[in-house]
């Protein structure tokens, strides 16, 4: 609810000092904080009647869109989206409301929202319109202490440049060079795993019923910050091997399940000023003050080391042109942003933080859907195995480096994650912020309206998808012309990474990653459920990314012969 607190203060002020003085009679026992504190409930109240009330009911130009059955009179669909998993009602909400691209709903106090629905409306507010729909201020400020101001934050004419200068370092031809870190990290990932999963006599159980359990959820995060920290930055993080170094427990404590606390603040956040919430002597806002300042720490510790040796390197390089010689550059973003140019220290360590956060814990998620359905569909792991284990270099011999080349071969293993990440989209929904008075479809938004994408319910579309959109057939993709599409009649029919100007930065880094730490756990490992019971009993995490919500503990044995 946008109210106007600093006019609103102004107001009661002013109005306590003339009512006091003029008209004392009028006012709360001619006290002037009595009589300051009555103008401003005045206020609210007339706030509120305004907002929640006269105009969503009487006066709003979206009112006559089609909208969801059912809602309170005060709340609208508020119980409904905070009761189910994040992105499930707009799902719903996708098959059952008949619409012409745009679904209206209302949430605490009926604020309303905007459920863009078709490939008109989202190429609108994605593309052409991208830069007239922004991040809430209120998002923006709630996650900017651990995600710094970057790219994932900026704005404008701002987000374009910071956009332009770090795209070279997600170029493919980029992430080619990358292709051995990540099979590098993936051989530390599968050795940390047999190391668990294997007895003390040195060999595995026969049987997968009595083999040990593994709490993968945590693994994966830890490899994919250890990913993060080699390919993003050229620094080993070191999270695998030990999960209690200062950033990983960091980021455990700063993501960890939304605790009542930090729900209570979000909900403050709906009424007051997001600076005033976020400044209030908690538990939850002192720890986000801590993990921002021991973030910072790490990137600027980061970036003076490579700024070094980059230095060093400039001055080889000198040497050797004079010599005829060829000095070999590091690969990772951190390098390629920091040769740009075009960054200062501080905006470089708002990168960093961006790139930490956003590219860590999205792909240990998605890596967490991926097992649960392996362990779902066990005839998936034979298949991809076998995939795996003709196209890519044995996880058994550290000294082979996995090639882009050999990686393009594994098409079961490319239709396999396309279809995860489909299915699966682990920010299930993202929010803008119309900036000005403005149209979607030639329906008139006025200014500060709340857009609402959710690649939950678009990815599982049935106008765009067909009539199967809901079922998890990784060989949609393997049909032939569709391994791009999956067989949808739109680009904008997959939106796990977004699309337009905003989309995910990362996305090919990300699916790269992803396929080589899946190739080689399920190369290596069979897995199953530990409660065979636990897809009828799963429980999904909120928050930005969603997971299970306690981790997903699965029975693990290695198999021999690659
Ligand atoms: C499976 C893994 C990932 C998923 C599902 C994912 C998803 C997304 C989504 C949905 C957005 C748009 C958010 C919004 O604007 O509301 C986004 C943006 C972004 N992602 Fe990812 N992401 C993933 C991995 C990564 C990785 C590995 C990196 C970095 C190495 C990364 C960096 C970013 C950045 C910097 C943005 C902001 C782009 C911009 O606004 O221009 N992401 N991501």
């Amino acid at each position: 609810m946008d109210f106007p607190w600093s006019s609103a203060v102004l107001r009661s002020i002013a109005g306590s000092f003339i009512l006091v003085r003029l008209t004392p009679i009028y006012t709360f026992g001619a006290s002037y904080i009595g009589t300051f504190f009555v103008l401003l409930l005045l206020q609210i109240f007339a706030v509120v009647l305004w907002q929640a009330v006269l105009w969503p009911r009487l006066f709003s130009p979206l009112r006559h869109l089609p909208t969801p059955k059912g809602g309170s009179f005060f709340n609208g669909h508020f119980t409904t989206i905070t009761k189910e998993p994040s992105g499930h009602p707009h799902r719903r909400w996708f098959a059952e409301v008949p619409n012409k691209g745009l679904i209206y709903y209302k949430t605490l106090l009926n604020q309303e929202r905007l459920l863009p629905t078709s490939p008109e409306a989202l190429r609108e507010t994605l593309m052409t319109k991208c830069y007239e729909f922004e991040k809430p201020a209120m998002t923006r400020l709630g996650l900017q202490k651990v995600l710094g101001v970057g790219v994932l934050l900026a704005e404008g004419e701002e987000h374009k440049r910071q956009r332009h200068a770090l795209n070279p370092a997600f170029d493919y031809r980029h992430i080619i060079d990358l292709h051995p870190t990540f099979w590098d990290i993936s051989h530390r990932l599968v050795d940390a795993l047999m190391t668990i999963t294997t007895n003390r006599e040195n060999t595995s159980e026969k049987s997968l019923s009595n083999a040990p359990v593994v709490e993968i959820g945590g693994w994966a995060s830890r490899a994919t910050l250890d990913i993060i920290g080699d390919a993003g930055m050229g620094q080993d993080f070191n999270a695998i091997e030990d999960p209690n170094t200062p950033l990983n427990a960091t980021y455990r404590k700063v993501f960890q399940i939304p605790s009542s606390q930090q729900q209570l603040l979000g909900l403050l956040s709906f009424f007051l000023p997001t600076w005033f919430v976020r400044s209030l002597p908690l538990t939850h806002n002192a720890n986000v003050a801590e993990a921002s300042t021991s973030i910072k720490k790490v990137c600027h510790e980061l970036i003076h080391r490579k700024q070094e040796k980059l230095n060093l390197l400039k001055r080889e390089e000198e040497g050797q042109d004079k010599a005829g010689g060829k000095t070999v550059r590091d690969k990772d973003i951190l390098s390629v942003a920091l040769s740009s140019g075009e960054f200062t220290e501080d905006d470089l360590v708002n990168q960093m933080m961006t790139f930490l956060a956003a590219g860590h814990e999205t792909t240990a998620s998605s890596l967490v859907w991926a097992f649960y359905l392996l362990c779902k569909h066990r005839e998936m792991q034979t298949r991809l195995r076998e995939e795996v284990r003709a196209n890519l270099p044995s996880i058994s011999d550290a000294s082979t480096k996995l090639t882009a080349t050999a990686l393009d071969h594994c098409y079961f293993l490319k239709a396999f994650c396309n279809e995860v990440l489909r299915i699966y989209p682990v920010v299930p929904i993202t929010l803008r912020e119309a900036a000005h008075d403005t149209t979607i479809l030639d329906q008139f938004v006025p200014k500060g309206t709340k857009i609402i994408f959710s690649p939950m319910a678009i990815n599982t579309s049935t106008s765009m998808w067909g009539p199967d959109a809901d079922k998890f057939d990784p060989d949609r993709w393997m049909a032939p012309g569709q391994s791009k599409t999956g067989g949808a009649n739109s680009a904008y029919a997959y939106m796990t990474f977004l699309q337009g100007y905003r989309a995910c930065i990362g996305m090919k880094f990300a699916m790269t990653e992803f396929a080589c730490l899946v190739a080689a756990v399920v190369g290596r490992f069979e897995f199953e459920f530990e409660d065979p019971e636990y897809p009828s009993k799963i429980k999904i995490k909120g928050g930005i990314t969603s997971k299970p919500k306690d981790g997903l503990h699965m029975r693990m044995r290695p198999l021999e012969g690659w």
